[in-house]
């Protein structure tokens, strides 16, 4: 895995929106490159655990590799609207990726165009952390859409994109499609999975580890 200037490897997990797969994605990712993760910014901790805890419970890692949150909100909403409710302020300058030899897998919110302040988005702390991104796509009528508009929206600010994740049921030739316009990029498929047992995510995990690995070097620019 290639590393950055300062020797840091992993990936910023993103998605086409919210409920598309991130978390089980980092999971497997975490999983397959023997890796840390991290959710800088948790919304909705009123209606759940938070993805923190769901990626330790899936993954089994010890709490010291799956680091806490820089900002936690309870409201089920955009980091903006959750933050401004409490009085807080998400600021960008405070982020400081967690100290680890591992690869560092970083799990957004939603999608790219995320509020996280009144002048800044997702995308803006994804060019801060300055790891190549996988862009999970939930499977779905709709998703070619928001696949290439996301994929626009990464070549646009030149942020290098390591591929994509295609979560789900497949739905017509939609992968192909998405690659015809959007680019040859490293591309998985995770069906569905009923279960999620160890032995099913060790499997899925192998399987990024080989489509993840596979090519070092990650593009910037439009094909
Ligand atoms: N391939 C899959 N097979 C079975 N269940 C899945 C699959 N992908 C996601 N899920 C389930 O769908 C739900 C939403 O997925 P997940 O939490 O990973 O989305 P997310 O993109 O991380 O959302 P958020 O924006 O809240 O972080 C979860 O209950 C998850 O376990
Ligand atoms: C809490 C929730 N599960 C997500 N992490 C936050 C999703 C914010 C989506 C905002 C939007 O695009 O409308
Ligand atoms: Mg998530």
């Amino acid at each position: 895995m290639k590393a950055d200037e300062n020797g840091r490897t992993g990936f910023f997990i993103t998605g086409t929106g919210t409920g598309v797969g991130k978390t089980l994605v980092s999971a497997l990712m975490t999983l397959a490159f023997d890796g840390d993760y991290w959710k800088p910014l948790q919304t909705g901790l009123a209606e759940d655990v938070g993805d923190t805890a769901d990626v330790a419970a899936l993954t089994g890692l010890p709490p010291e590799r799956c680091h806490a949150p820089l900002y936690q909100f309870d409201a089920l909403l955009s980091p903006w609207s959750a933050a401004r409710r409490t009085g807080a302020h998400v600021d960008l300058t405070r982020i400081s990726l967690p100290a680890t030899k591992r690869p560092l897998v970083i799990e957004g919110a939603g999608g790219l165009m995320v509020p996280l302040n009144a002048g800044q988005l997702m995308i803006d702390l994804i060019a801060i952390c300055q790891l190549p991104v996988i862009l999970v796509v939930g499977t779905g009528l709709g998703s070619i859409n928001h696949a290439l508009l996301s994929l626009e929206a990464l070549r646009r600010r030149k942020l290098p994109i390591a591929g994509i994740v295609m979560n789900g049921t497949p739905h017509a030739d939609d992968a192909e499609l998405i690659l015809h316009f959007g680019g040859a990029l490293p591309c998985a498929a995770i069906p569905h999975l009923p279960d999620l047992t160890e032995e099913t995510l060790r499997t899925q995990a192998a399987r990024l580890r080989e489509i993840f690995s596979a090519r070092q070097d990650t593009e910037t620019t439009r094909p």
